[in-house]
């Protein structure tokens, strides 16, 4: 679907006859649809509604994949009457993107209660066997999603998290209302406007120009290693924030520092995870492991991490037992730092 669009130029309107693309056109409609509640209503009538039970979403189970159901909103309207409940709910679904063909996507919470809606949480076991279907913690389905349902679920459920949190004004105390789309929640008292937040968080993949620092913390699955993450401090720039963990956490400081890459990680809460690559300053390798943070953390070779991302780590000791050495899943921006670090390696190091 294309647009023609109109420009303003020295406060006259032209009609332009440059045909917008796809792309423009849809983040366009997104963003009408997150202003104007009754446009988003009308999109929920031909839309298409992922849901959700207490944050876990509806999946099925498909040969060692796992499919995630969508549902029209007749359909979502024929389950709700016949578990005792209005169409009233669908107004607490939140819009999480749309299809270049502008139909849009919603995400219901059939499990959480909500502060503007007199619904109950309506039984987990039951709507299973109706939808044939489990609600899954997402953490725990990760590996068996395709990347663009994993992306689009990582969306819905920080939204849905998000209002469940921010379900009263700090200030009044009173009960907020969320926008149709779910883009921001208000109080009707005193008119203090919420916007769903993400933390940002600075991930660093520090190297000494031979080898790369991983750490782990105790939470880790045995004989996993990251880089090394921590939350941005109020009034830090990135690079303020990237020295100041590295300093913290392994007590060692950086000479140079580039940015790579970024995510929205929605584990346990929203953060944009912001992720580096930075060297040590020459000769200062020396590890002090703050145990406040970390478990432990360790230089390792070239070969050692390759084989790792291979998953065909060496072993390695923890705690008197030894334990595959492991590195974070694809999914993660960690395991695309480590691969990027071992992808130049193997460059710098052929021969001229
Ligand atoms: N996608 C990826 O590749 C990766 C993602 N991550 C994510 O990055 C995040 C940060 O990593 P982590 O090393 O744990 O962080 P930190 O090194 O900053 O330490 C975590 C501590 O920070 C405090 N904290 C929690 N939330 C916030 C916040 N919003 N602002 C400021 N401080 C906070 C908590 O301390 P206290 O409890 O004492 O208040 C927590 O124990 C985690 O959520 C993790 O899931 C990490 C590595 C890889
Ligand atoms: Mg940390």
């Amino acid at each position: 679907m294309a647009l023609y669009c109109r420009i303003a130029f020295r406060g006259k309107s032209f009609c332009c006859y440059r045909l917008l693309s796809t792309y423009v056109t849809k983040t366009r409609y997104l963003f009408e649809l997150k202003e104007d509640d009754d446009v988003c209503r009308k999109a929920q009538q031909t839309g298409a509604f992922y849901l959700f039970h207490s944050l876990a979403p509806l999946l099925q189970t498909s040969e060692h994949q796992y499919l995630v159901p969508r549902f029209s909103l007749s359909e979502l309207e024929r389950l709700l009457s016949k578990f005792g409940q209005n169409a009233q709910r669908i107004e607490d679904s939140v819009l999480i993107g749309c299809s270049e063909q502008h139909e849009a996507w919603f995400a219901l919470d059939l499990g959480l209660n909500s502060s503007s809606s007199t619904h109950a949480s309506l039984p987990k076991s039951e709507m299973e066997t109706e939808l044939k279907g489990s609600f899954i913690e997402l953490r725990k389905a990760l590996f068996q999603l395709n990347p663009v349902d994993s992306s689009l679920l990582f969306t819905a459920q920080s939204l849905l998290h998000w209002h469940d949190g921010h379900q009263f004004c700090s200030r009044s105390g009173q009960p907020t209302k969320k926008n149709m789309a779910g883009s921001k929640r208000v109080c009707p008292s005193n008119k203090i406007i919420y916007y769903p937040q993400m933390a940002p968080v600075v991930i660093t993949l520090v190297s000494d120009g031979t080898r790369c620092l991983l750490a782990r913390q105790s939470s880790f699955p045995k004989g996993l290693y990251s880089a090394l993450a921590g939350f941005c401090d109020m009034g830090e720039s990135v690079e303020e924030a990237v020295r100041r963990e590295v300093a913290e956490e392994v007590g060692l400081e950086l000479e140079r520092l580039q940015y790579s890459a970024s995510q929205h990680w929605p584990f346990p809460n929203s953060s944009l995870m912001i992720a580096c690559h930075a060297t040590v300053k020459p000769g200062q390798t020396e590890i002090q492991v703050n145990l406040r943070e970390l478990e432990a953390a360790a230089w390792f070779s070239y070969a050692e991490v390759a084989a790792a991302l291979k998953r065909k780590g060496t072993y390695i000791q923890q705690q008197n037992q030894s334990f595959p050495f492991s590195v974070p899943p694809k999914l993660a921006i960690a395991h695309q730092l480590i691969k990027e670090w071992v992808e130049k390696h193997a460059c710098s190091s052929l021969p001229d």
